[in-house]
């Protein structure tokens, strides 16, 4: 059977510049040693192509190694484009139910030879590489478990990936073992006393103990600290995001509900106190419930609870007063008053009662008797926060719901109970904390990003076999997958609260046909760490900031974007397979991509907040992910050049026509021709019917044609006022504007290009920031100077500045030799974004956009993904125009009652 967890891509090594490889060896060999800090330690010289480690290492390919960049910088990057270990890290929690594991895979190198990032560095004064003291390498943090009695499968699945192999240092380097020195893998629980045999004689290995308390709490800070939704209240069904201000975060309580129940005291980081516990935990509801109703696991009991009804055994308040609440002491009717209380009145055996009844019995009476107990616990230390963690919780609603009512109860709402959504990852994760300096433990919130796990969205990390090797078997497994027709295909609807009140819940109350226990065990995504990643120095108020303009926790709202994304599927598969060369394996994979992404989809259909809140932007960003992971790089590839070569073939007359205008004119006109050009937006259904009705050029026309304003949202004159003088009054003109364009063709050539000339004419920089990876027909970074070159073969303003920007290859090399000086031009540059979707989160910017922002005093956002999808409310330290066309009717009537093919205009002054 195969294996059902994310695999990062497997994938070819781009290259570089070729060097000599002796020479890139010997450099090699010296960081390792001087780096790992061994530099007298005898390390074996390379045999052939590779240097050979210790037998339980793997080896390192040397053979056409290069140095990415400047050989001359301190810490020059080699690439190692035949090495195909994906270095990782792991680590273990090893329970007496379950045993987590959390592993760490390298994010493959995507390295090319992009001469515009070196020359853009210099120019924006980027230092290279990483700014922190020993800097960690980009990757995917991954969440799965096993049952702790199949630890074999555990075993197994850690041998397959080869992740007791190997490890990194705190450069980023494969850390090095002697040779009579086996590998250590970290470890906590109580299994790691228990199964150090077994992992010793199966892999090898040694399990480095770590203790359970010291790593439930650092894992626990870690993640409050560094995953944005992390934790959440869940009331009578509600799942509510909570945002922890990070600075105040202690001291709170900690509960860890694993087997058995550990309350701890937490003040900071490594600073704790276990104050108290009960032995009445996860494993008192699995043990008593196999032996009471004969379930062969936990989440077969979990399930079982689900269709209970607790009347039948619980004694309720009710059953002793006839009925009637005891509303004196607060108490309604269906309060409990004595859990199981009624078997013992009932001439009933075991078998007469439902095994769903005695499992909704039991869950309820543990989860309450947890609550109750925590929050007495908080009480003594005047903690107002309580987390709840540990895989008993798994992410049920009725577990949360049962918890969150006792403490909401006992406290008289003054105490809330918080959920996280890695629960039962914390030990683990804080194992892997403590290996030292792998730089976790700087990572701040805009360095991870959370993304769907993409091998399994509906498996929930659990592994059922052996991991996925290679894309062919995550193909053939999503064909299986559908054929099968298990129930993601058919998700289950949410249903309505079920509560009486006071005194408790009937019925669970998120209570679905049926709970598939993966959904339920583990809602986490695989986190990739990006330590390149920054705020966008320009938001007016990052804490504030939110990307998303329409929030998908509306229902209908989610129902409506989800029927839009998969009736454009099926074009969108058209294309990503055209543009593979339309073979059978381009076909196999459109088909498996298709099924992926709609299993994603329908999962968060069933399940909207499994993996944090979720925005347009996660869901258009899924969809490019998904492409990826079935390997369509670039689907709209060729659109994108026929696109491009129309429109620059009428770029020349359209410039002739601009400067032929009075200045006044020619704002206006500019700004039209932005958002005419808007329309070549391959991602929205409208505008792919109307390409089919027109050339490009035709469409271009009719739709500047048809500008009119007054625009829906239209603050052009407030703009041309900042921009124009008036009488004798001559503006200052912007010192740096940052034009974050959207699509290929006419979007970019004959509607930002001409408006970026506009302001280098004035003496303003402009930085082009676009896409790092392809999203739809959106530009990129990389494809940017070609098209600026072939523009300014048309234009000399675009040629100077393009020159002074390092854009142009002749240009290039003068900017290397400092002769950048002599340019009479302000610089026209381009920048990556950082991401690789048609929107954009400006939590996360890359280094390069984040440093060219740092001079900036305008940004123009444009497009409805960057300036409608996301960024409508946002706010910024600069004057900043956010242009689109509106290409959907809803959006349109939502966000500015308007219609589709309406434009927005909006101009917001610094603030
Ligand atoms: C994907 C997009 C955000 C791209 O728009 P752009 O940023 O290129 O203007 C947009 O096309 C969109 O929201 N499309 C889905 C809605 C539809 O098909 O109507
Ligand atoms: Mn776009």
């Amino acid at each position: 059977m195969a294996g059902l967890i994310d695999e990062p891509i497997l994938g070819t090594n781009d290259i570089i510049e070729t060097r000599e490889e002796a020479e890139i060896k010997d450099v090699l060999i010296d960081k390792v040693r001087e780096e790992g800090g061994q530099g007298d330690r005898e390390m074996a010289p390379p045999t052939g192509n590779s240097i050979h480690r210790s037998g339980s290492r793997p080896q390192l390919d040397l053979s056409k190694a290069a140095i990415l960049g400047n050989s001359e910088e301190r810490d020059p990057t080699i690439l190692l484009p035949n090495q195909s270990d994906d270095i990782s890290h792991l680590a273990l929690d090893i329970g007496g139910s379950l045993i987590k594991l959390v592993y760490f895979s390298r994010h493959e190198d995507r390295k090319i030879n992009d001469k515009r990032k070196n020359t853009v560095k210099e120019r924006l004064g980027i230092s290279n590489g990483n700014r922190r003291s020993y800097p960690i390498l980009g990757g995917r943090l991954h969440f799965v478990k096993f049952e702790t009695r199949k630890i074999n499968e555990c075993l197994d699945f850690i041998s397959s990936k080869q992740l007791h192999r190997g490890g990194i240092d705190s450069h980023g380097w494969l850390s090095e073992t002697p040779a009579n020195c086996s590998a250590e893998i970290k470890a906590t629980g109580g299994g790691a006393y228990k199964f150090a045999d077994l992992f010793k004689e199966k892999l090898g290995v040694s399990l480095d103990k770590e203790d359970e308390m010291d790593c439930l709490v650092a894992g626990a800070n870690f993640l409050l600290k560094a995953i944005r939704h992390e934790a959440f209240t869940h009331m009578e069904g509600h799942k509510k995001f909570v945002q922890i201000d990070h600075n105040d975060l202690f001291p709170y309580l900690l509960v860890n509900v694993g087997s058995g129940v550990s309350m701890i005291k937490v003040d900071g980081d490594g600073k704790f106190e276990r104050v108290s516990g009960t032995n009445v935990g996860g494993g008192t509801y699995w043990g008593l419930g196999r032996l009471l109703t004969k379930c062969k696991s936990f989440d077969e009991l979990l399930e079982l609870s689900q269709r209970g009804d607790n009347r039948t055994i619980d004694m309720l308040v009710g059953d002793i007063y006839g009925g009637m609440d005891y509303g004196k002491i607060g108490l309604s009717a269906s309060t409990i008053a004595s859990s199981f209380g009624k078997a013992i009145s009932e001439k009933k055996e075991l078998e007469d009662y439902r095994p769903e009844d005695i499992s909704l019995s039991l869950l309820r009476m543990i989860s309450y008797n947890i609550g109750q107990i925590s929050y007495l616990n908080a009480l003594r230390f005047g903690l107002k926060r309580i987390f709840f963690g540990g895989f008993f919780i798994r992410g049920h609603a009725y577990t949360m719901d049962t918890i969150s009512f006792a403490v909401h109860f006992w406290s008289k709402g003054e105490a809330q109970a918080m959920f996280l959504r890695h629960e039962g990852f914390l030990g683990a994760l804080g194992a892997f904390m403590s290996y030292e300096k792998h730089g976790l433990d700087d990572l701040m919130v805009h360095h991870l990003v959370e993304r769907f796990p993409m091998g399994a969205p509906y498996t929930g990390g659990k592994i059922h076999g052996p991991p996925l090797g290679d894309l062919n078997e995550k193909i053939s497994w999503m064909e299986k997958f559908v054929l099968k027709g298990t129930e993601i295909t058919a998700p289950v609807p949410m249903a309505p609260p079920g509560t009486t009140g006071l005194g408790g819940f009937e019925v669970p109350s998120s209570k679905g046909g049926t709970l598939r226990s993966d959904a339920s065990a583990l809602n986490v995504g695989v986190l990739h760490l990006v330590p390149t990643l920054e705020v966008f120095p320009l938001l007016a108020d990052p804490k504030m900031y939110e990307p998303n303009t329409i929030d998908l926790s509306d229902h209908v709202e989610l129902e409506y974007w989800f029927t839009v994304l998969s009736e454009h599927l099926p074009d969108l598969v058209d294309k990503a397979v055209a543009s593979e060369g339309g073979t059978d394996d381009a076909r196999r994979r459109g088909d498996a991509f298709a099924r992926a992404f709609s299993a994603h989809l329908a999962r968060l259909m069933e399940e909207p907040a499994a993996y944090g809140k979720l925005g347009l932007a996660n869901l258009l960003e899924l969809r490019e992910e998904c492409l990826r992971e079935f390997h369509f790089v670039d689907a709209y590839r060729s659109i994108k050049q026929r696109e491009n070569e129309a429109s620059l073939a009428v770029l020349p007359d359209l410039l002739m026509e601009l400067d032929s205008m009075t200045e006044e004119t020619r704002l206006l006109t500019l700004i039209e021709g932005v958002l005419a050009a808007n329309i070549f937006d391959w991602g929205s259904r409208a505008c792919v019917d109307l390409y089919h009705k027109g050339t490009i050029i035709e469409i271009y026309r009719m739709s500047r044609n048809k500008m009119q304003r007054p625009w829906r949202v239209d603050d052009f004159d407030v703009f041309k006022e900042r921009m124009q003088s008036s009488g004798d009054k001559k503006p200052r003109p912007h010192k740096r504007a940052l034009l974050f364009v959207d699509n290929s063709g006419a979007d970019i050539v004959l509607g930002m290009l001409p408006l970026a000339r506009e302001l280098l004419r004035r003496g303003t920089e402009v930085v082009l920031v676009a896409n790092s990876l392809p999203a739809l027909n959106d530009a990129t970074a990389m494809e940017l100077p070609d098209i600026v070159a072939e523009a300014a073969k048309h234009c000399d303003i675009l040629r100077r500045a393009a020159e002074a920007g390092g854009l142009l290859v002749d240009a290039m090399i003068n900017a290397l030799d400092g002769s950048k000086e002599n340019s009479s031009s302000v610089p026209l540059m381009v920048v990556e974004n950082g991401c690789g979707s048609p929107c954009i989160d400006l939590r996360q910017v890359s280094s390069e956009l984040a440093a060219a922002a740092k001079d900036a005093d305008l940004i123009i956002l444009e497009g409805m993904g960057r300036a409608l999808h996301t960024n409508f409310n946002a706010r910024f330290k600069c004057d900043a125009l956010k242009l689109a066309m509106v290409k959907n009717q809803r959006l349109a009537e939502k966000l500015i009652e308007g219609n589709i093919y309406d434009c927005v205009c909006r101009y917001e002054p610094a603030s």
